[in-house]
């Protein structure tokens, strides 16, 4: 049974006291705690140990106080899973070594024994659910295809993913039977995820929004649609960030529970596009949590009072930022927390 269940009932489309929150990447970087631990261990050590897993993803449950936890992890446990030796680079974020860059080393890709190299994530989630005590649901995560494509052919992180485009544009072909196996092993991980004890998924496409609406159509869409189909027992969240312009069709032609949105659409431009009967996640900017905390605590309200209480789930519009201060996460949570229609 879990205690708090704002968040559950937001994605079921229930009515609520006021809405629930959590921050996407609300166990990392800008807590104390977390830097301590990342001093002792490598990134993907702190991922792969069940008993670290459950850890740093209840330090911002018992220091800020969220209404939701997302597991410990990260986007790139799949294409490590498939083989690609990945190294978290400090200031430099994720490297690959070899990346794809052919098309038939795209076409040779399968999703081989992808599932069993990711069971010590199912191990992560029943720590962490025991930890955890039924206090708050538990999120789950993947990134999409497109986004995980970026990063096996680009080979680390970039402002447009130019080679990784250029890839896609020229061979058409493999980037689709790359993107398959990607959603095959999402899929897969999705529901073992929701097995293991995950109350509700998100996929994460970061970088959605560096396609136009034509390309998002042929590289993006038919892989989340068919992900929110074939993931099965638990609410499945969409976050394409960038892609506004796919508000309606990820709302309404995927099975998706609710849309994540980034800082970029208004609150009433979001609503609109998904004919206001959609449950809407955001869309905070996340460098506004740097505002003194009086102007965080106004937006906050005023935020709320334009989604509407209902059919919402206040986040923010991408990750929070390292430099934020920890009373501003606060802050910002607790706003949400005293919300009250007035
Ligand atoms: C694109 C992406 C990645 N990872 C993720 C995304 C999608 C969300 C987004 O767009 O921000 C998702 C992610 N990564 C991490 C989580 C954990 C749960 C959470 O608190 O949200 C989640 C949900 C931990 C992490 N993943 C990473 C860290 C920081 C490095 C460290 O702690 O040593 C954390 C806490 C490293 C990472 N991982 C990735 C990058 C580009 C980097 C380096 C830059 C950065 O730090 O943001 C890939």
């Amino acid at each position: 049974m879990i205690e708090n269940t704002l968040y559950l009932k937001a994605l079921a489309g229930q009515s609520v006291p006021r809405p629930p929150v959590w921050m996407m990447r609300q166990a990392g970087r800008y807590l104390p705690s977390y830097l301590e631990l990342q001093k002792k261990y490598d990134f993907f050590t702190r991922c792969e140990t069940p008993e670290l897993v459950a850890e740093i993803t209840c330090l911002p449950i018992d220091e800020i106080g969220p209404d939701a936890a997302i597991l410990f992890s990260d986007i790139l446990v799949i294409p490590r899973a498939l083989g690609w030796h990945i190294e978290m680079k400090p200031g430099v974020g994720p490297v690959l070594d070899n990346p794809i860059t052919s098309k038939e080393q795209a076409l040779a890709v399968t999703k081989a024994d992808a599932l069993e190299k990711l069971q010590y994530v199912m191990q992560g989630i029943r720590a962490t659910n025991e930890r955890l005590n039924g206090r708050v649901p538990l999120i789950g995560f993947s990134g999409a295809p497109w986004t995980l494509l970026c990063y096996m052919i680009e080979g680390r992180g970039s402002k447009d993913f130019a080679a990784a485009k250029a890839f896609c544009y020229e061979h058409p072909e493999a980037a689709d039977h790359l993107l398959s196996v990607l959603a095959d092993v999402i899929i897969d991980y999705l529901n073992a995820q929701i097995e293991a004890g995950v109350h509700a998924v998100q996929v994460f496409d970061s970088w959605a929004g560096l396609l136009g609406p034509d390309d998002f159509n042929l590289f993006c869409m038919p892989h989340l649609k068919r992900i929110t189909e074939e993931v099965k027992g638990a609410p499945v969240v969409l976050f394409a960030k960038g892609a506004w312009y796919a508000l309606e069709r990820l709302a309404w032609r995927t099975s998706a529970a609710a849309i994540s949105i980034d800082w970029t659409v208004s609150p009433e431009y979001a609503r609109k596009a998904t004919r206001r009967e959609a449950t809407l996640q955001g869309n905070y900017d996340p460098s506004r949590l740097l505002s003194p905390v009086p102007v965080i605590r106004n937006q906050v309200k005023r935020m709320i009072d334009r989604f509407g209480k209902d059919r919402y789930i206040v986040n923010l519009g991408h990750g929070i930022l390292p430099n934020i201060p920890v009373d501003h996460a606060r802050a910002f949570v607790d706003a949400v927390k005293s919300y009250e229609t007035s």
